[in-house]
């Protein structure tokens, strides 16, 4: 089920009205509207959308336009439309940064004054604000001079500055940041592709769309041009009062020369130096450009005279001898001229030259500038574009500018104006297609009681300009393609015959100059047919093509071979046209369009004089009814195809936010019997406008109407309704940051716990690990210390038994043995021996029988008695002194007969129970205390 908004009664009334002019009645009763809503003059400028005016007509519409104008208010909304004023003069402050903030940082830029901003934050939340993120696209159209190029420009600026990406800037020194280099691309593109006109002081002379290109996060990282169709005629001849390319004045105002060119007739050269510097146009490409554009203004001065010998080429002029362009252009002087007055004919592999008369030699040389032009031209934007366009990976969205010439209508209009009319035409359809007509059908498929508001459909227009098989394009490109020469005459007679039953076509009987006039949608333009095949062919003479792939000027080189490349020499009917070339392109445009959604500005031109704050009623009225306004508002085309349940459904689910107010529940509400799907749409509406308790039920019927699959709403209506739906999303938003606060409460919580549960866990773990390895240290140590005691046992016992008879017998061999067992070393007087941990009266009987000196010193030695005494250690609690120990021993049993001193620092009975031994005759400690002297 969608949502679409309705036209209000009296906008109704005022559709009918335009619709049924004939009717004296309803006419009546209009005016006496119209004075109604006049009267109130004070008032005028405060519609901010011209939905509001009552009654719609394109007097009330004008004259809401003009109070708004006079005040300084030069945006004003016409239903999806943004109608821009052209003040004609800089407004402070309306297009600052701090302007672009607000306008970007509000919550509903809508509710804001009018503005170009709203249209590109709207476009900008479109592309964010979509499930599926849709390109955009913002159409500026209008005449020429109305403000599409500033619009154009104060659009990128915005994008620009809302969507920077700090990210891009690698480094500020060498990679210029994208948005400057994006920016930078329009004073280039503008000082070769704008001139000054009668119309226009810095006319557009080309189309172009700029693609934004914007990555997930609605960053603009890039950006592409495509350009449309320039207009190169100028480069050799401009209409009377107007200007060449502004570039030319530049250069010229820059190098100070007092030449005057035949081509051209001060400018902001510094400006587009800088922006060449920052896309990264080097200086040496920069010489060889402006070497260039010299040699084209050279060339213009390039006069002939007739030669007065046919067979001879033409004469050069007097004042084109030594003329500079070829020095300029790096091509041979001599080729050049010859490529300019012999033409070289083909007769299967021979070629033959033919001298071109001076027509032809001028027809040649204008047309050798203005290729050159456009392919510098081309060359520049595909550079501009290999700068500022992103990797395809890194964006996924674009919001697109298009900025095309507005529609022309001059005294003399050929293939140029032909071709910038159709485009016009197209983009009008698109508004048509895209508002206009699918909203009522829409209305009417929907089985809404609609009067259908008349508009003006220009289908048939471009059924007579490009339809098949029989148009303008087709018979055009059909004379254009025959090799022969053309003739306006003859083209004008197909035309006669073959278009004759076409109402948007027609001939002035009276005038002897071929021509044929066209009703477009903005108004008749009469074209006149001399010269229009010759510019469709746009022949360049293979000789000169030849002769500049061997120019000495690189980029001269490079351009010319890109050209013979992109365009292989097709005949017939393949041959590409300008027209033909141009309608491709602009069916790629609308591809794109109908690919994307669309945002209207209508820039209108106040005056034609260019004078600030200067309102011609006559002058606006001509183009608010060219594009069509006032059936834009009537229709009120705001239709924008939402799912009414998906938008409003919430309002019926959360019926407790809504049963404050008293009402019932929906569900209540809600008739048993509606299992039919759209009944109980029907339903739902009836209960929405239920809610709003404040309505009538008769209010409700003309607030609302119920199709048979979508819902049609008022703009009264909806704004009570989405008031609703925004009170509800805050209670909602509210709720969704309680639950998630309570969320990251509780998740601190438990991940503290399960810390905690961590650290305790490896905690006792490493204990555990501690405590066994403790426990296996203690084991080993235990072990050894019990082998070790049951050595010294064994030992001591062993020597026990064999100590007397060792004595006597082979001390000498006991010792030894002992020695060796026991790792006792002992020696004699001479030789001192180190005891190590062994029984000092092992020690001392297993010395030699004549005096033994103990030569255990310090802590062994200490160590080695108190292990004799089986004393244990205890620190600090006695202290064990041996001094002397030279005594013969017979055995370990017997007194010690040295001396060995045991001070104690504590009582000596605490020791008293201890045994020195197993088997000994020492009893107690008591008795070694006892200071024995030998
Ligand atoms: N909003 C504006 N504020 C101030 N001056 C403006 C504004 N819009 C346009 N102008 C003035 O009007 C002149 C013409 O505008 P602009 O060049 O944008 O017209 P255009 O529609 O692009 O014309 P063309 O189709 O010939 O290129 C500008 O040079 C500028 O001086």
């Amino acid at each position: 089920m969608f949502l679409c908004l309705l036209a209000s009664r009296s906008q109704m009334k005022g559709s009918i009205d335009t619709g049924c002019s004939a009717h004296p009645s309803l006419n009546d009763s209009l005016q006496g509207e119209i004075q109604a809503f006049l009267t109130d003059e004070d008032q005028l400028h405060t519609y901010d959308d011209l939905t509001k005016v009552n009654p719609v007509t394109p007097t009330t519409v004008l004259k809401c336009l003009q109070a708004r104008y006079s005040v300084k208010v030069f945006y004003t909304h016409a239903g999806c439309t943004l109608v821009a004023l052209n003040p004609f003069q800089p407004i402070p402050d309306l297009y600052s940064l701090d302007v672009m903030k607000e306008y970007h940082c509000a919550p509903q830029p809508q509710e804001f004054k009018p503005h170009i901003f709203i249209m590109a934050e709207e476009a900008y939340r479109n592309v964010r604000g979509q499930l599926e993120p849709v390109n955009q696209s913002l159409v500026v159209s209008g005449e020429s001079g109305a403000g599409k190029t500033w619009t154009s420009r104060c659009l990128m600026n915005y994008y620009a500055t809302v969507a920077a990406s700090s990210s891009v800037l690698k480094s500020q020194d060498t990679v210029e940041r994208i948005e400057r280099r994006v920016l930078d691309s329009n004073p280039i593109m503008e000082a070769f592709g704008n001139a000054c006109t009668l119309r226009n002081n810095n006319s557009s002379r080309f189309g172009k769309y700029i693609q934004l290109q914007l990555d997930r996060c609605q960053l603009l990282v890039g950006a592409s041009v495509q350009t449309y169709l320039l207009e190169k005629t100028r480069v050799a001849c401009q209409p009377a009062s107007e200007r060449n390319f502004h570039i030319f004045y530049q250069v010229l105002h820059q190098t100070q020369k007092s030449h005057v060119f035949r081509f051209v007739f001060k400018d902001s050269f510094v400006e587009t130096m800088d922006a060449m510097v920052h896309l990264g146009i080097d200086k040496e490409k920069q010489q060889q450009i402006f070497r260039i554009l010299a040699g084209i203004l050279h060339l213009g001065n390039v006069r002939f005279s007739p030669s007065t010998d046919e067979t001879q080429p033409c004469n050069l002029d007097e004042k084109s001898k030594g003329n500079r362009s070829a020095e300029l252009l790096h091509v041979s002087a001599e080729e050049l001229l010859t490529c300019l007055r012999v033409r070289t004919l083909k007769a299967g592999k021979q070629s033959v030259l033919k001298p071109c008369s001076q027509a032809e030699c001028s027809v040649r040389r204008d047309c050798l500038a203005k290729v050159i032009y456009a392919l510098i031209f081309d060359w520049l934007v595909t550079f501009i574009n290999n700068s500022i366009c992103a990797d395809r990976s890194t964006w996924c969205n674009f919001i697109g500018v298009l900025d095309v010439y507005g529609f022309e209508c001059f005294r003399i209009n050929n293939l140029e104006q032909l071709c910038i009319n159709y485009a016009n035409e197209k983009l009008q359809q698109h508004f048509v297609a895209h508002y206009l007509r699918a909203q009522q059908e829409e209305y009417v498929s929907e089985g809404l009681e609609w009067s259908f508001v008349k508009y003006q459909d220009n289908q048939s227009c471009l059924d007579l300009l490009e339809g098949s098989p029989i148009s303008v394009f087709s018979l055009l490109n059909e004379e254009s393609r025959l090799n022969r020469a053309s003739d306006a005459r003859t083209l004008k007679l197909r035309l006669e015959k073959e278009l004759c039953g076409n109402a948007n076509i027609s001939w002035d009987r009276f005038s002897t100059v071929p021509h044929f006039t066209v009703a477009h949608y903005a108004g008749r333009v009469s074209y006149q047919i001399e010269g229009m095949v010759e510019k469709n062919k746009d022949p360049v003479p293979p000789e000169l093509i030849s002769l500049f792939q061997e120019s000495e000027n690189l980029l001269l080189h490079q351009i010319f071979a890109d050209k013979e490349a992109q365009n292989p020499t097709t005949k017939g009917l393949g041959k590409v046209t300008v027209v033909s070339k141009f309608k491709n392109s602009l069916e790629s445009l609308m591809k794109i369009l109908h690919a994307t959604t669309p945002h209207y500005t209508r820039c209108i031109k106040p005056n034609p004089d260019c004078k600030p704050m200067t309102f011609k009623k006559e002058e606006v009225i001509m183009q608010l009814e060219a594009c069509g306004i006032v059936e834009t508002i009537h229709i009120s085309a705001a239709g924008f195809p939402i799912s009414f349940i998906q938008r409003y459904g919430l309002i019926a689910r959360h019926s407790n936010a809504v049963g404050s107010n008293g009402v019932l529940s929906p569900v209540t509400l809600l008739p048993p019997h509606c299992f039919c799907l759209s009944d109980m749409y029907h339903s739902l509406c009836l209960i929405l406008c239920h809610m709003f308790a404040c309505l009538s039920r008769e209010k409700h019927k003309s607030l609302l109407h119920c199709g048979k699959t979508k819902v049609f709403l008022t703009q009264a209506m909806l704004d009570l309704l989405e008031d609703q739906r925004k009170k509800i999303l805050s209670q909602c938003a509210f709720s969704i940051q309680c639950c998630w606060r309570r969320y990251l409460c509780r998740r601190r919580h438990a991940r503290r716990q399960s810390a905690t549960l961590i650290q305790a866990a490896v905690r006792s773990w490493l204990v555990r690990k501690q405590v066994q390895r403790w426990n296996r240290a203690a084991g080993v140590i235990q072990n050894t210390w019990r082998k070790w005691r049951d050595l010294m046992q064994s030992l001591a016992d062993a020597e026990l038994d064999d100590a007397e008879h060792l004595k006597e017998e082979d001390a000498p061999v006991m010792s030894s043995l002992v020695r060796e067992r026991g790792s006792v070393q002992l020696s004699t007087i001479q030789e001192p021996v180190t005891v190590r941990g062994w029984p000092m009266g092992l020690a001392l009987a297993s010395a030699p029988s004549i005096s033994v000196s103990l030569t255990a010193t310090g802590f062994q030695k200490m160590m080695s008695v108190m292990a004799s005494l089986n004393l244990p250690s205890r620190k600090g609690e006695y202290k064990v002194k041996t001094n002397q120990c030279t005594q013969e021993l017979a055995s370990i049993r017997a007194q010690p007969k040295g001396s060995v001193k045991l001070h104690y620092q504590r009582s000596p009975l605490l020791y008293a129970h201890r045994q020195p031994g197993l088997n000994n005759d020492v009893t107690g400690f008591n008795e070694i205390l006892l200071e024995k002297t030998l």
